[in-house]
């Protein structure tokens, strides 16, 4: 669902052009168009330009390396066979933006959403040395359940939050699925999502880390306590945040921040960069997933309903789209950055 997210934002894309596509031996040989043959599940078709690439084996890491700038990759393997063929392509000297969780972890590899963290990138000088590459480079994105309420605690960060719990409500494409290959998920809701709940509590504390001597140190608050649910829509996960602040915004405050808040992206005015990243609605039933998701072109974040609560300071939903911002929208958001900050050499 990624890769096809991928190949469907690239299609037309002012800076970067598919020139390549590896997948696993059983699609090597088969054209693009071959390989996704009754398992295209975007409602726009297979992009032309792609149609006719002839699906390469993505262990033959120099070959493939050979014939591009930089890759995006987004693939289903163990761990330590992903974290092996990340390095491979980057030890060629090709940057790696990658989807998969296997290298978030890694001290000198950076995680980043670009609008919060694009300091981050400042770690791939050492990794660079660690891999003995003058131009290649692991870099990550999170996990797309973070991107429904991180960013809007993000623009909160200086009134210090102290507790946050999220819930969230995850549409089935985040499990590469549609209703079609899920029947069970209609008129139902699954309370596990495997790992979820430990990436969306640890993910954002490595987001708000700080760097020091070429690794990533994790921030030591705000505490985050989630449970992560799946729920009967195709895209966009949603999320109810309660959170407890050391010095307490006013209601105004947090709505000012988060109608003023801009990145890098904005300031840079990125190809895929929302203008907007973080848009309030005011409607108490907003926002709804299937009417906001698709805000900014799936690349913003929708809040809504910030109101006092009995327990925490403040209440509010938020509401990401799991396989743009959260995925392959996030990624090439990302590769933009590199690019533009010079770490990317495409032509
Ligand atoms: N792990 C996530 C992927 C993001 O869309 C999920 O299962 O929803």
């Amino acid at each position: 669902m990624v890769g096809q997210r991928f190949v469907q934002l690239l299609d037309g894309h002012p800076w970067f052009q598919v020139t390549s596509i590896a997948a696993s031996k059983s699609s090597a040989g088969k054209t693009y168009e071959e390989s996704v043959q009754g398992r295209w599940k975007l409602a726009t078709p297979i992009p032309d330009p792609v149609k006719s690439i002839v699906v390469q084996d993505a262990s033959q890491v120099e070959k493939v390396a050979a014939e591009v700038d930089f890759v995006f990759c987004a693939v289903d393997m163990k761990k330590n066979e992903i974290q092996a063929l990340e390095e491979a392509y980057a030890k060629t000297g090709t940057p790696v933006i990658s989807n998969n969780s296997a290298h978030r972890w890694t001290p000198d590899v950076p995680m980043v959403i670009p609008e919060i963290n694009p300091g981050h990138m400042d770690v791939i000088a050492a990794q660079r040395k660690r891999l003995g590459t003058s131009s290649g480079f692991i870099a990550v994105k999170p996990n797309c359940s973070i991107q429904s309420y991180v960013p809007a605690l993000h623009a909160l960060l200086d009134y210090k939050p102290t507790h946050v719990v999220a819930s969230t409500y995850q549409a089935i494409s985040g499990a590469g699925k549609n209703f079609t290959d899920w029947p069970d998920m209609l008129d139902n809701v699954i309370p596990y999502i495997g790992g979820e709940e430990e990436k969306s509590e640890q993910e954002p504390l490595r987001i708000w880390g700080s760097v020091a001597d070429g690794e990533i140190v994790k921030a030591s608050s705000p505490l985050i306590t989630t449970q992560c649910i799946r729920v009967p829509v195709t895209d966009g996960h949603l999320a109810t945040v309660f959170a407890s602040f050391e010095n307490k915004p006013a209601k105004d405050e947090i709505l000012d921040r988060w109608r003023q808040f801009k990145g890098r992206p904005q300031e840079l005015r990125l190809p895929s960069a929302p203008e907007q990243f973080i848009t309030y609605f005011e409607e108490d039933n907003r926002p709804q997933t299937k009417l906001d998701r698709d805000i900014e072109r799936g690349m913003g974040v929708s809040v809504g309903r910030l109101r006092e609560d009995s327990i925490y300071d403040y209440k509010f939903v938020g509401l990401s789209h799991n396989t743009l911002r959260g995925a392959a929208g996030g990624a090439v958001l990302i590769a933009e950055l590199l690019k533009a900050e010079g770490y990317i050499q495409a032509i």
